[in-house]
């Protein structure tokens, strides 16, 4: 049955799912500008560290005051209306809440927030996928053993990739390649939060006008993001990442099976089998036609000489040969879609997309000569980017994860380029999460 019938059976006993979200940001926004339209969800609460700022989200996106006026959970659950906090523990804990959503983006408080979650027995749909990228399969192996589900967030790219993927091997095509669209050069990886509008697209006035953290933002433009993401993929979906990191290739959607099959069949990847990143630029900065930016794509193979001549009969998109197909999502609207995935695990019991597997790390690497004594600034900012490695790679080099590049003193000289490591920091703080990384380190796929 789909999710909306669903839904409209618990909204009509009364139960609506309930839900709590960390993080009224930008995504955080979408998620509350579309809750008010969604009956059978309801926002119990919504924790951020500055309150004001998640007052004002909520007017912007058009909530009227009294809807999140609640004096505390319990007045929430029982009134229908939404209490915001600070105390994001705390929502973590209520009884009354079955989901939480943390859309932050700090990576060490995602973890720490589902881990909570989790341990309080309720589902998790972790849209800080910075946060999953560092301890996902540990948080979803930590949630198989409560009984709760874990879950990406529809809506933002990854969990669009799980489903493309999931769509091709249950069609019984080999799948060859997913990822995402990206507007990235080469240069973008040195760009920081002062050049980052310079890069994205938008003007001045859009800027201004809207609600981004250009820190967030940065990270889109330099790759980290895509590292982060296309790690995550592939944990979830058992591809592999690159092993001389991301390739970036310039590409559009007529393009993609040509583009995005192995070398060895004419295409750019050295082989099969990854997640990968369709730039929507030329390395000249010409926007690439039929550019994918906002998109997820996935290529295939067919498996015999029957379904080969059914994808040229049926007008797939396919390669020369014929053998590659592509399928794709133009688009993802982020936390407007989010709602999916809370509905999806709470009334069907399946997450969109999950970790399985510690397949692939994102990477901190020096955007600059790094001096010894100097500090890291975490995704986004002046001294690091990430790449996506296979995570037997990240293990193997002892490569510091670009989650835990946060107020990190650096021991020794790093060289533009160069791959952090964990000898080359101080790690003081953030021991509870260096300490499942270390767990984690047992998981390590082949
Ligand atoms: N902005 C986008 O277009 C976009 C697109 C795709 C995915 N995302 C993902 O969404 C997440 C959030 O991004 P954003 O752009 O909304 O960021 P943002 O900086 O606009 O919002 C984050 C919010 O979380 C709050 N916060 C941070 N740490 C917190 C903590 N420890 N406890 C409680 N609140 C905390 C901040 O105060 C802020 O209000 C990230 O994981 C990002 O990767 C964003
Ligand atoms: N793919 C987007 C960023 C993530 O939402 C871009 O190219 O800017």
């Amino acid at each position: 049955m789909n999710l909306y019938t669903l839904l409209g059976q618990r909204a009509s006993e009364g139960r609506p799912i309930r839900a709590g979200l960390i993080g009224a940001g930008k995504f955080g926004s979408m998620i509350l500008s579309q809750a008010r339209f969604i009956d059978g969800l309801h926002i119990v609460g919504v924790a951020d560290l500055n309150v004001s700022r998640a007052k004002e989200s909520l007017a912007r996106v058009g909530w009227d005051a009294a809807a999140y006026a609640a004096p505390s959970f319990g007045e929430a659950m029982d009134t229908g209306a939404t209490f915001v906090t600070e105390d994001a523990m705390a929502l973590t804990q209520h009884e009354g809440i079955e989901i939480v959503i943390d859309a932050t983006g700090h990576p060490l408080a995602g973890v720490r927030h589902a881990l909570s979650a989790i341990e309080n027995g309720k589902h998790m749909v972790m849209v800080n996928v910075e946060a999953d990228v560092l301890c996902g399969p540990w948080l979803a192996a930590k949630a198989k053993a409560n009984g709760v589900l874990y879950s990406m967030a529809y809506g933002d790219q990854p969990a669009l990739i799980c489903e493309l993927v999931d769509w091709v091997r249950s069609c019984g095509f080999e799948l060859v390649a997913a990822g995402k669209g990206m507007k990235y050069v080469p240069d973008y990886r040195y760009s920081t939060p002062d050049t980052v509008w310079d890069h994205f697209g938008w003007s001045k006035e859009e800027v201004a006008a809207g609600d981004f953290n250009p820190k967030m933002y940065n990270s889109f433009v330099d790759g980290t993001k895509s590292a982060i993401e296309m790690a995550a993929v592939a944990n979830a979906t058992g591809l592999s990442c690159p092993e001389d990191g991301l390739g970036f290739y310039p590409c559009g959607t007529h393009d993609l099976a040509r583009v995005f099959r192995p070398a060895s069949d004419g295409g750019r990847l050295p082989k099969g089998g990854v997640a990968e990143v369709a730039a929507s630029e030329e390395l000249d900065g010409r926007q690439v036609h039929n550019d994918i930016r906002w998109g997820v794509w996935a290529t295939f193979r067919a498996p015999c000489e029957y379904t080969r001549d059914c994808f040229r009969q049926y007008g797939l998109k396919i390669d020369d040969s014929g053998w590659y197909g592509s399928s794709w999502r133009p688009f993802h609207i982020i936390g407007l879609e989010a709602a999916i995935s809370v509905l999806s695990v709470c009334l069907r019991g399946e997450p969109t997309g999950c970790s399985k597997e510690y397949r692939g790390d994102a990477v901190a690497i020096a955007k600059a000569d790094l001096q010894a004594g100097s500090m890291l600034d975490g995704e986004g900012g002046y001294a690091v980017v990430a790449d996506a490695l296979p995570a037997s790679t990240s293990a193997k080099i002892n490569a510091l994860p670009i989650g835990l590049a946060h107020h990190v003193k650096l021991k020794n000289h790093v060289g533009k380029d160069q791959i952090v490591t964990f000898d080359d920091v101080e790690v003081t703080d953030d021991l509870d999460i260096v300490k499942i990384r270390k767990e984690m380190q047992s998981m390590v796929a082949d």
